[in-house]
This record gives structure tokens, sequence and C-alpha cells, in this order.
């Protein structure tokens, strides 16, 4: 692993040692105060080439075009708001998804089942463990924008999101987020309409480069991935990881998110 993770930069594998403990000690204050951290470099130079290099035929020819309308909340109403509520404006989502099965014997999924990075990314979110999905397609996953394509506005439905960019857009596709948009206690949908309007000022762009591990709370803060200009595909790795062993989508949730139930 050490070849493919930079582990003398990030000493996932060198647990309660003082080096381990600051870190996840910096990544846990940098969620508090901004919602997200990266690790930058956390990928080997060349690593995030090689496994674009292993995902890229199977994008090519296997992947699943993901095209639909759908509205920040990705339901298609809200109790208590009126169908045409600005909060609940449509806005269009393109992009190719590869699963987990797809790809087996990986360096993506090499990265993904390192128990080391499990351990570690619990403790930074404060669980006493976290464990891979056993779910063969939603695993991990990996999402290409081509020239033309985002994925929009929208608030995630896990606690937590764990991406790998291998791949940055020439221009374009880049990761937009409006932080705490909305709380547990207070929906905020004036303040959502102003977000769809272009009208947030709080709105900002994080700059990630290839090979950054990046871990986000993305149930309140909106967020969405710019439209991709030029010729080449972003690329990014997505781990889901949870709570309990053996989490897995229903045959319906995979139709819905990958096109086929298996
Ligand atoms: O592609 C990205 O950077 C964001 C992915 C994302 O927001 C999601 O999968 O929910
Ligand atoms: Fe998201």
């Amino acid at each position: 692993m050490k070849d493919l993770i930079d582990l003398d930069r990030y000493p996932l594998d060198r647990e309660n040692s003082g080096a381990w403990s600051a870190l996840v000690e910096k990544s846990r204050a940098e969620l508090a105060r901004d919602g997200m951290f990266n690790l930058e470099g956390f990928l080997r130079p060349g690593v995030a080439e090689k496994a674009v290099a292993e995902i890229r035929p199977i994008m090519a020819s296997r992947s699943h075009e993901h095209r639909r309308w759908h509205n920040i909340y990705f339901k298609p109403d809200l109790p208590g708001l009126a169908a045409d509520h600005p909060a609940l404006q449509k806005v269009e989502t393109i992009n190719h998804t590869v699963c987990a099965d797809q790809f087996p014997d990986s360096l993506i999924l090499a990265v993904y089942e390192y128990e080391p990075l499990i351990r570690f990314l619990a403790a930074t979110m404060d669980k006493p463990r976290l464990y891979a999905m056993e779910d063969p397609l939603a695993r991990a996953n990996v999402m290409s924008y081509r020239q033309g394509e985002a994925l929009n506005w929208h608030f995630d439905r896990s606690e937590f999101t764990t991406t790998l960019l291998l791949q940055a857009a020439e221009q374009g596709g880049e990761f937009e987020y409006r932080t705490d948009l909305r709380s547990d206690d207070d929906p905020n949908y004036d303040g959502v309409a102003r977000l769809l309007a272009g009208h947030d000022e709080q709105a900002r762009i994080m700059k990630v480069r290839p090979g950054t591990l990046n871990v986000f709370r993305g149930k309140n803060t909106a967020h969405r991935v710019t439209t991709v200009r030029g010729r080449r595909d972003r690329m990014i790795a997505v781990f889901s990881y949870y709570e309990r062993p053996g989490v897995t989508f229903s045959p319906e949730e995979r139709l819905g998110f990958y096109g086929r139930s298996r």
C-alpha cells in the first residue's frame, strides 16, 4: 500500500502513534470548522494516472449514463412546501458511473478496502468503527464527467462522503458548495431558492488536485460539480462506508442509481 498511498506524509499504518493522532486531530478540527478536510497528495505521484488508465476502458464501454432532471432534494415534493416554490426548481445532472463489480482487482478498490484508511476515517468522524459496504455495485464507484456534463445542486443523503479525485477537467468541473445552507431544524427554503437563482454570495469553489482524498459533510451543505469544458473528463472515485457491517442497497436502489439491479 505504501506504493499507492503516501504513508510517509499520512501515517495511516501507524495507528495511535503521535503522528497519526496529530493527523486525526487536524482532520477533525477542519471537519468541524469547514465541514470537510482534504489530504492533498494522498496518492503517490503517478498513481491517480494509473487508476485512470485502469478505469478508462471500462468507462468508455460499460458505464451507466446518468441523466436526469431533479431538485436539490432528489424528492418529488416536500410536505408543507408549495409545488411551485422556487426551492423545488429542477436542475439537470448528467454523468457516467462505473461500479465496484466492474473494476475488481483494481488500485481503487485496494485503497477503498485498506483497513487502516477505514479506521482513520472512523477516528476523524468520531465513530467507534466504520465498515466497507457489502453491496457489490455501490461500495465504490467512479464517476466521470465529460464535456458538457455536471452533477447539479444537491444535499447528500449520507452524513459523509469520501472521494478521491483521479483526473481534473481542463475547465469547469469544479466542486462548488454552500456551507450549512440548511440545518436539521431549519430547511431555509428561501435560502435554497436564492442559491438556485445564483444569488448566494457564500457559495465557494473548492480547488482540488488529482490524488487528493476529500471527506465532506454534505447533508446540509448544498453542493454541485459545475459543467465540464474541454476534452479531458473529470474522474472521481466515491467511497461509501457505514457504521454497521453488511450494508447493501436494495435491487430497486441499484436500478435507480446504476440502471441494473445486479
Ligand atoms: O464529484 C464530486 O466531486 C461530488 C460527488 C458528490 O457530490 C456525490 O456523489 O454526492
Ligand atoms: Fe454529493
